[in-house]
């Protein structure tokens, strides 16, 4: 590839940005000759400009090389920036010949194009974060720094591509020390897999969890805020399992390991997830969980998918634009918003009022519930399960989200919505491997730590109560707004509150003004009452009053 000389920066350009021009050493207006604008012309580009700075777009810079097949590398970088949000603009540093078998050839980008690449974007675009996939050459990662010091960002996130899956070598040994050296200082996160951990450590051997720990904090001192050991290439794990490391506490992420061909790209993908997530304001622990959540969803939706001959194929990383629910209006994929009014069932109250569960949750719907759960202690799993799939179509047809409490057997028989599950219930973690990753797990609440581990578990969100002494449940303590106050004020997920809510005490509840709290739960205030749908739609009342004086 040869390297061409860089024109001069485009004339209207340079109106823009007269500032950013000079500093690089472009001709700005006044020294180039011929060009010339009226000032109100000027006027008028500057404000698109401002305007447009007013609708900033989460902005990823991927400095990396390009695959062919384009399941690994910059193609995976734009489709996964792309599916969460984010512009992904792009440095090429090589241009590989690949496919599902292997690595055939690869033509290394000049460094000095690279560098040329780099400003062209650095100097023009707001990027918010960088994100390095293949460094070919020690030269390459060298230009990157200098680039970075000329241009700084608010993240770096550095996925030090070494071999491919199929074994192929990316980036020589040579790179290695420059990586050490210079580039891990600057950045906020290196994602190495565990082959990439063990040669940057000198050929360490790393088997097992405790290896991959060691491994992180070994890389951690060369001088990264974080990093991340990934175990997708672990050898006979069941879960894929990643250890995050920020120098001081590590965090086991673990998710499902999907049976499929299609790992062509998960690193480069899981990476350009981190920092679309960083760019887009989230914190690194965040950025990290909901990476390799997407990464999880994305091989689920893909593992049957044929591209390509060999062992190793590509996954849809725009999956989400495929399943069902996304095009009838999504009743899988969950929105905190669902928990405004949040119905839960009691058998025992619904036969008092001779009702049967069905006509139940229809009422409620029908009055305004926005999500509905199964709370059947009593009955028989038979005419449980044929309750819950009656319930099911009602649910689907109406657009609400139907969960079923600590049945997995029941909500994968009559396929629930999700699962919500108590702190004596299977642990979220293996609910999620029950129902997979597209369905909701809601999961209650009483403490921070409960919280916490609900949300490194995976769960959608948290039920925290008892908020009121409550009838429904036995010995079980009361919070009090000061212990909801101080879990949703922790809590990483959307809370829902819950125990002894109704119409009296509603308001109050919504009247906190937590940022995290969504709604309310309510059993007896719906159920042990003579006309479901009238005190649901009383309720919605009261709630949309108070939910709107909030904002
Ligand atoms: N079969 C799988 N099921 C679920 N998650 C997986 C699977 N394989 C890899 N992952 C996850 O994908 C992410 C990338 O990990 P991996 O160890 O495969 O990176 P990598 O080897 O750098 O990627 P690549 O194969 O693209 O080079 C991690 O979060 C890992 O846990
Ligand atoms: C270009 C490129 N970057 C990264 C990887 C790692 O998956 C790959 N196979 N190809
Ligand atoms: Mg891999």
């Amino acid at each position: 590839m040869t390297s061409v000389p860089l024109p001069p920066l485009p004339a209207a350009l340079a109106q823009y940005r007269p500032s950013a021009a000079a500093t690089l050493g472009f001709r700005t207006p006044s020294s180039a000759p011929g060009v010339s604008a009226s000032s109100s012309t000027r006027a008028r580009r500057f404000s698109v400009i401002a305007s447009a700075r007013e609708m900033p777009w989460p902005h990823v810079l991927t400095v990396a090389g390009s695959d062919s097949s384009a399941g690994a590398g910059i193609q995976a970088d734009i489709k996964a920036c792309a599916a969460l949000g984010a512009y992904c603009s792009s440095a090429i540093t090589a241009v590989t010949a690949q496919n599902t078998v292997g690595v055939q050839g690869i033509h290394a980008v000049p460094e000095k194009f690279v560098g040329e690449q780099l400003r062209s974007v650095l100097s023009d675009m707001s990027v918010d974060v960088v994100k390095t996939g293949m460094l070919p050459s020690a030269g390459v990662v060298k230009v990157l720094c200098e680039s970075l010091r000329k241009f700084p960002v608010k993240a770096l996130v550095v996925d030090p591509v070494m071999v491919s899956t199929s074994g192929d070598t990316l980036s020589g040994p040579s790179t290695l020390a420059t990586y050490r050296d210079e580039l891990f200082s600057m950045a906020d996160i290196v994602t190495p897999n565990v082959k990439e951990a063990s040669k940057l450590l000198g050929d360490v051997s790393l088997h097992t969890i405790s290896d991959m720990r060691n491994a992180a904090e070994s890389i951690y001192k060369l001088g990264p805020k974080y990093v991340l050991v990934k175990g997708g290439d672990m050898p006979d794990s069941s879960d894929a399992i990643d250890v995050l490391f920020d120098g001081k506490e590590f965090t086991e992420l673990r998710g499902l390991r999907i049976k499929t061909r299609n790992t062509h790209g998960t690193g480069c993908t899981l990476a350009s997830c981190i920092a679309a997530e960083l760019a887009k304001g989230a914190t690194m622990l965040h950025a990290v969980q909901a990476a390799k959540k997407f990464v999880e969803s994305a091989l689920y939706h893909s593992k049957d998918l044929v591209i390509g001959n060999g062992p190793q194929g590509p996954f849809d990383h725009l999956f989400e634009l495929k399943s069902p629910s996304y095009k009838m209006g999504s009743l899988q994929k969950f929105n905190p918003d669902d928990l405004f009014l949040y119905a839960v069932t009691d058998s025992g109250m619904n036969k008092k009022w001779g009702r049967s569960i069905k006509d139940a949750v229809k009422a409620a719907i029908e009055g305004g519930a926005t999500i509905v759960q199964l709370r059947e202690k009593d009955a028989e799993t038979r005419e449980f399960l044929e309750a819950a799939k009656a319930c099911v179509e009602i649910c689907k047809s109406l657009g609400v989200p139907l969960l079923i409490n600590d049945r997995v057997d029941v909500a994968l028989a009559c396929d629930a919505g999700g699962v919500h599950v108590g702190q004596s219930d299977i642990p979220a973690w293996e609910v999620r491997g029950l129902l997979g990753p597209g369905k909701i797990i809601g999961v209650s609440c009483k403490t921070l730590a409960q919280a916490e581990q609900a949300w490194k578990d995976g769960a959608d969100y948290i039920g925290c109560g008892g908020v009121f002494p409550t009838t429904t449940k036995a010995n079980n303590p009361t919070l009090g707004f000061e212990g909801l106050r101080t879990v949703c004020l922790a809590s990483k997920l959307p809370v829902v509150a819950i125990g002894g809510i109704n119409a009296g005490n509603a308001g109050s509840v919504m009247e906190l003004g937590l940022p995290n709290l969504k709604g309310v739960a309510v059993v007896s205030a719906l159920f042990d009452r003579e006309r479901v749908a009238a005190e649901t739609r009383n309720l919605r009342s009261i709630l949309m009053k108070n939910a709107h004086s909030r904002s």
